[in-house]
């Protein structure tokens, strides 16, 4: 497979301040990136700079193999061969669906410019609605039209910011499973922007994840999920719960058990902390000891019961607030109960408490 885009050490700054800083990632021909992160992180940023909206602070941006773009050397959005999809879709109201498709080829032959039209309203299942305009068109249709102009000059990247964000989540999966396969129909490299985790695993081969300006992590979806690098992503991940624990030679103590050699962990302080996942979690059987949770709250869920456990009894060093078991057992709030987490895959952090 190709390369289709390479950055190296991008970064950029507004009025002197850090929005992004050292992003270096490449991409292949036909793959989907998911750029995920919290509010503020910069993915829109990052979008921006690689249409070229925004210019670069530092690094280069290569495109295709063949166009480099830095500080020094900027390219003109209408020449990156980048097509872009904004949330809002930003259609052009005036305009019918046929017309809002050609806009950005306009600069072909008519008889080039209908036969481009045709075959994307064909691709996108639009033609019965060539004449409407976009106010006539439902929000998954309009994402359509979105679709079909950027695609209509023939892109090397696509890039969509936060493109189902305004989809009803009924129709949402049904429609980036959709969106998926047309990509994946015309072997086109996209890079979409969102803050939901279940996007990125439905929709992208490789996901980064952005904090404060930075790339913390690239990788495969069930890489990033299963080998989280630091805390941060688990955390944005929401991949478990968080608790405290005390490191006594190989021994390692939570206020829900002991686990045993657990070697090669980083040594005892303040900031240290399990991630504990659902499925590690297991209620033990009665006569198994006195209670060392109890229930906060419930609520219910497709996997069952989905229970908030706050600790009951323990050192205060080692208490929390809240870890997440999901049951199929019937539990009352307020009921004291014992747990333990099973012994393997464990992921320990030092997170950063505010
Ligand atoms: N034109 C600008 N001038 C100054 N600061 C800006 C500008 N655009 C964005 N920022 C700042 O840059 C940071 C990153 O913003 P950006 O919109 O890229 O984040 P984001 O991850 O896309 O956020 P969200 O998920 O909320 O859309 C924010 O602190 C924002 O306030």
């Amino acid at each position: 497979m190709s390369e289709i885009l390479n950055l190296q050490q991008v970064a950029v700054n507004f009025d002197d301040k850090s929005i992004l800083s050292d992003i270096s990632l490449q991409l292949d021909s036909g793959e989907i990136l998911g750029l995920l992160g919290p509010s503020g992180c910069g993915k829109t940023t990052l979008l921006n700079t690689l249409a070229g909206f925004v210019t670069l602070t530092d690094g280069q941006i290569l495109i295709n193999g063949d166009m480099q773009i830095s500080r020094k050397r900027n390219i003109a959005p209408e020449h990156r061969h980048i097509g872009m999809i904004f949330q809002d879709y930003a259609l052009f109201p005036h305009l019918t669906v046929a017309d809002n498709i050609a806009f950005g080829i306009s600069k072909l032959n008519k008889s080039e410019q209908n036969l481009r039209v045709n075959e994307l309203l064909d691709l996108l299942k639009l033609t019965e609605h060539i004449e409407r305009y976009p106010h006539q068109l439902s929000g998954g249709q309009q994402q359509r039209v979105a679709i079909a102009r950027a695609l209509a000059p023939r892109p090397k990247l696509l890039l969509l910011d936060e493109p189902f964000s305004n989809i009803d989540a009924r129709l949402r999966n049904e429609l980036m499973l959709e969106i998926r396969q047309l990509l994946k129909q015309l072997g086109m490299t996209a890079i979409f922007v969102t803050h939901n985790k279940d996007e990125v695993f439905t929709f992208a081969d490789k996901v980064a994840v952005m904090h404060g300006g930075k790339l913390l992590q690239l990788g495969k979806p069930a890489e990033v999920c299963q080998q989280p690098n630091c805390w941060q992503v688990a955390d944005f991940l929401q991949l478990g719960s968080w608790i405290p624990y005390q490191l006594c030679g190989s021994v390692l103590d939570t206020a829900i058990g002991r686990l045993e050699d657990v070697s090669g962990l980083p040594v005892n302080g303040k900031n240290r902390f399990l991630l504990v996942k659902p499925k590690d979690v297991e209620i033990c059987e009665a006569g198994g000891g006195g209670s060392n949770v109890i229930v906060n709250h419930i609520s219910v869920t497709e996997q069952g019961y989905h229970y908030h456990l706050a600790s009951n009894g323990c050192p205060p060093e080692l208490a929390f607030d809240h870890l997440s078991l999901y049951s199929p057992q019937v539990l009352a709030l307020g009921q004291s109960l014992r747990v333990k987490i099973k012994p393997h895959a464990l992921l320990v952090f030092t997170k950063e408490t505010e």
